[in-house]
């Protein structure tokens, strides 16, 4: 499995240093805090006012306390030190109200903030996908980074959320202790200084370990997931079982299991080396302003009620700096799955479906492709190279090949659902490059090879093809031509029967019904454009004649392309284009083809034969 193009360059954002990669935290608290002022500016600006507060209070205290300590030792009658400070005692004691009302502000206002932020940051992760455009949903790349940018990505802005306020709150606090110890003694701060460096470095480096164990593991942990999916779901039992995979499935499963947690192992080690390491450091910083404070009392350089109110002063720093560096360390790791949220967005926006003020003729004369050729996302090889061919309307053209040979993309290039990468798709003179693909999209209807199995009743499983029409007698009538009629009378609620097995009521269908159901969707929509991809495939050949005979008798109002192996449906085609690894062969009506006697009348004939029942026939 190849690393996908996201976690590479994740990858790059990992190696890069720790100076560096601090300077970029103020974006990722400025991400979180645009989209918080988005969600509710008034609660985002009541948050930041309610934790300076609170920082604030904290920093008032220390000084109260400083107050209360200076009262105290002085010099003079114990009665008289008490009275002396109970004014600034009674402050701090405020200051603890204060603080404790304003933890409950904090709570209510981060409480409320907090669920609309994550519920703007999943709508706006869900707008881009929905506004994505099709080709999109092709990139491998894409939907793996909407997987991550959705889930780690949006539980990442809500832990940074909540990390940006106590950051803000235990910055004020901390930044409060150093001031007052380096009030008492400068020299008290640089020993401050390392512990608090220690412990930044400290918390940053597992972090980053942290991170890049997520990045090694990414394929693997794709592998495993893809691995449990066809050990476990559904889709896959059937084979499962019949080639008796199951135990070489749970093995494969093991294996990659055991390599993932021989790494977590070995980085839980590498993590806690680094935690002792800062932890050592930040005690020798602790210990040298314990010993700096010890000198100046020794030497006189320091009062006794100072040096009480250091002590305090340097308790409060410690505790404000644990609270501050474990917010960085968090605001940190999370500021690398922030980047899966940005980089989605951005890709997503680049994704978006194109708007532009060019409509598309409703109902076009001619579709005209001039050189188009086709290259799928990440792939090399194209799958449609410089095809030229016009379709007249009223026209019903079928496109036959080897599997593979581009047919599906040929017909997906035609209605504009993916755009040439190179050449013109032309409707009527309008270029579709150049189209709004809504405008395109509107005159299309497509029956899928492999169509989508709405989870919903079966009136509007049909319906769906055209949420703006609602004709009882033209619902009623593709469900005829398109043989669904019989699947409706055998559901237990007919076409009010839900077809989903995640509802209790609901039921299920074989391929060859939900395939009849995409083509009575798809009748419905009555498009000017029809591309039917192989749309009989699993019927049974009562119900296959039904379709044709439905499809032949609205071609003459539409544009029809036909993709199919059974060649003997369309033998009536107006016309027939034979694709060969992305290249039109050979194109013509199936008498022209046949005496060409080239791939078409290759296949042709092949097929005819195992009617005739030569294909297996004994030979000798
Ligand atoms: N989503 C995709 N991503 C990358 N390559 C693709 C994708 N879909 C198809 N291809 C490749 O493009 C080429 C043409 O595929 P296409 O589905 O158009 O063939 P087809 O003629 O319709 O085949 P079949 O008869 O099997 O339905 C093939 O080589 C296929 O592997």
């Amino acid at each position: 499995m190849a690393t996908p193009r996201w976690a590479t360059r994740g990858r790059q954002a990992a190696t890069v240093g720790l100076g560096k990669a601090l300077r970029s935290l103020p974006s990722g608290i400025r991400l979180v805090i645009g989209l918080a002022w988005q969600a509710s500016p008034r609660l985002t600006a009541a948050a930041g006012a309610v934790h300076l507060l609170s920082g604030c209070v904290t920093a008032f205290g220390l000084l109260a306390t400083a107050d209360v300590f200076a009262a105290l030792l002085r010099d003079g009658p114990t009665p008289d030190r008490v009275k002396a400070s109970l004014p600034a005692l009674a402050v701090v004691i405020a200051s603890y109200a204060v603080r404790a009302l304003l933890d409950a502000a904090v709570a209510a206002v981060e409480g409320s903030l907090r669920p609309l932020v994550t519920t703007k940051a999943n709508d706006e992760v869900t707008a881009v996908l929905v506004r994505a455009n099709l080709l999109a949903f092709e990139d491998a790349d894409f939907r793996e980074l909407a997987r991550q940018g959705g889930r780690h990505g949006v539980r990442s802005l809500d832990s940074s959320l909540r990390t940006s306020a106590t950051l803000i709150s235990a910055g004020i606090s901390m930044i409060a202790a150093i001031v007052t110890a380096g009030l008492l003694d400068p020299w008290l701060v640089p020993a401050l200084m390392l512990a608090a460096v220690a412990n930044a470095w400290a918390a940053a480096r597992v972090s980053k370990l942290r991170y890049q164990h997520f990045l090694d593991s990414v394929t693997r942990n794709m592998r495993k997931s893809v691995v449990e999916g066809v050990a476990t779901e559904r889709t896959f039992a059937l084979e499962r079982h019949a080639f008796v995979l199951q135990e070489t499935l749970l093995d494969e499963y093991r294996r990659i299991s055991v390599s993932l947690v021989r790494d977590q192992v070995r980085m839980a080690h590498r993590t806690n080396l680094v935690q002792l390491t800062g932890r050592a450091l930040a005690g020798i910083g602790t210990g040298a302003a314990y010993g700096v404070l010890g000198l100046l009392l020794a030497s006189g350089g320091m009062e006794l009620a100072l040096a009480g109110t250091a002590v305090l002063a340097m308790r409060t720093g410690f505790s404000a700096l644990s609270r501050t560096t474990s917010a960085v360390n968090s605001l940190y790791e999370d500021s690398f799955y922030l980047d899966f949220y940005r980089r989605l967005l951005a890709e997503g926006a680049e994704q978006a479906q194109s708007t532009s003020g060019v409509t598309a003729p409703a109902d076009p004369e001619r579709i005209t492709l001039t050189d188009v050729s086709f290259t799928y996302p990440g792939k090399d090889e194209p799958a449609l190279r410089d095809v030229n061919l016009t379709v007249e309307r009223g026209e019903v053209i079928a496109l036959v090949g080897e599997n593979g040979s581009g047919k599906t993309t040929l017909g997906k290039v035609l209605t504009g659902l993916f755009p040439a990468s190179s050449g013109m798709v032309r409707w009527d003179d309008v270029d579709l490059a150049d189209a709004d693909p809504r405008t395109v999209h509107r005159s299309i209807a497509v029956i899928a090879q492999d169509p989508a199995q709405w989870p919903m009743t079966a009136r509007n499983n049909v319906a769906v093809g055209r949420l703006d029409r609602d004709d009882p007698d033209a619902w009623q009538s593709a469900v005829t031509r398109s043989g669904a009629d019989e699947v409706i009378a055998t559901l237990p609620a007919g076409a009010d029967t839900v077809l989903s097995r995640q509802f209790n009521d609901g039921q299920d269908l074989s391929g060859g019904q939900w395939q009849r159901m995409g083509i009575a969707r798809g009748m419905y929509r009555d498009a000017a454009v029809l591309v039917a991809d192989e749309p009989t495939a699993a019927l049974d050949a009562k119900a296959e004649a039904r379709v044709f005979t439905g499809l032949r008798a609205a071609a003459a109002r539409r544009t029809t392309i036909l993709v199919t192996h059974r060649l003997a449906n369309i033998r009536n085609a107006d016309r027939i284009v034979v694709l060969d690894r992305g290249v039109v062969v050979e194109q013509g009506t199936h008498d022209e083809l046949m005496a060409l006697n080239g791939q078409y009348f290759e296949l042709f004939e092949l097929q005819a034969a195992a009617y005739r029942g030569d294909l297996l026939a004994d030979p000798s």
